[in-house]
């Protein structure tokens, strides 16, 4: 699904950030990244969002090599990837139900084949009363939900979600790590960044360790 092979990445003329990566992310498969802050989480999220090049090495998604994927093709790809950003992303112009929806918008779909979805997939992750406000208004907390439902609702094939849990409490954080887990299970590969070692303990899942560029993989 995702395939690292001898991966090496930099910032401009600065220090490899990460270096010699050789994994892979199979299909349907759950794992966490983490790693200190300042590790490379983010930046190796966005190399599988096809957001960033490698400096040296291949990274495949979807068995495309991304360095060769033409420019036109990258939404049609990064359609197929769920992504819930640190800073969220929200439109600001839509409410909370527009920006949930959007994803099967964009689409095509008839608001009336998804309608009742959206509102129970807010009403699960406790916005069922803050559908029909602007991001703006809502809190640290809402908008990162909102941002998770958004990464959710058109059951991408892979979810890439990067501190996803770091806003809001733990019993929250329990029930958006079931959603997850739900999604897991119909299908989609799950890679969540975070340093919530509570949050990690709660299942025997996949740990990737990232730590002076270089990454560990426990199974
Ligand atoms: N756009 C950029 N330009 C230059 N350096 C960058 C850029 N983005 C990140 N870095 C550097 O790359 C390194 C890894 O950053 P990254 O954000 O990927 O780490 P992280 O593990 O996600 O950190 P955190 O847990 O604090 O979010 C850091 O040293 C950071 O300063």
């Amino acid at each position: 699904m995702i395939d690292f092979d001898n991966v090496g990445l930099r910032y401009g003329m600065g220090p490899e950030v990460l270096r010699d990566l050789t994994f892979e992310v199979p299909r349907r498969s759950f794992q966490f990244l983490t790693g200190p802050s300042g590790a490379g989480k983010t930046t190796l999220l966005r190399l599988m969002f096809m957001s960033l090049q490698p400096t040296r090495g291949f990274v495949r998604v979807f068995g495309q090599d991304i360095t060769t994927i033409p420019q036109q093709e990258l939404p049609k790809l990064r359609r197929r990837i769920g992504i819930v950003f640190q800073d969220f992303r929200l439109l600001d112009h839509l409410t909370t139900y527009e920006n949930v929806a959007l994803p099967l918008r964009v689409r095509g779909k008839e608001e009336t084949s998804y309608r009742t979805d959206v509102m129970e997939l807010l009403k699960w992750v406790g916005l069922g009363d803050r559908m029909n406000v602007l991001p703006p208004i809502l809190s640290g907390g809402e908008k990162q939900r909102a941002a998770i439902a958004r990464a959710l609702i058109d059951q991408p094939e892979i979810l890439l979600a990067d501190e996803p849990t770091g806003n809001v409490d733990a019993p929250l954080a329990r029930r958006l790590l079931r959603l997850f887990l739900e999604l897991n299970k119909l299908g989609t590969a799950v890679i969540i960044a975070t340093h919530d070692l509570s949050l990690m303990d709660q299942i025997d899942a996949r740990r990737m360790i990232l730590s002076g560029g270089r990454l560990e993989i426990y199974e």
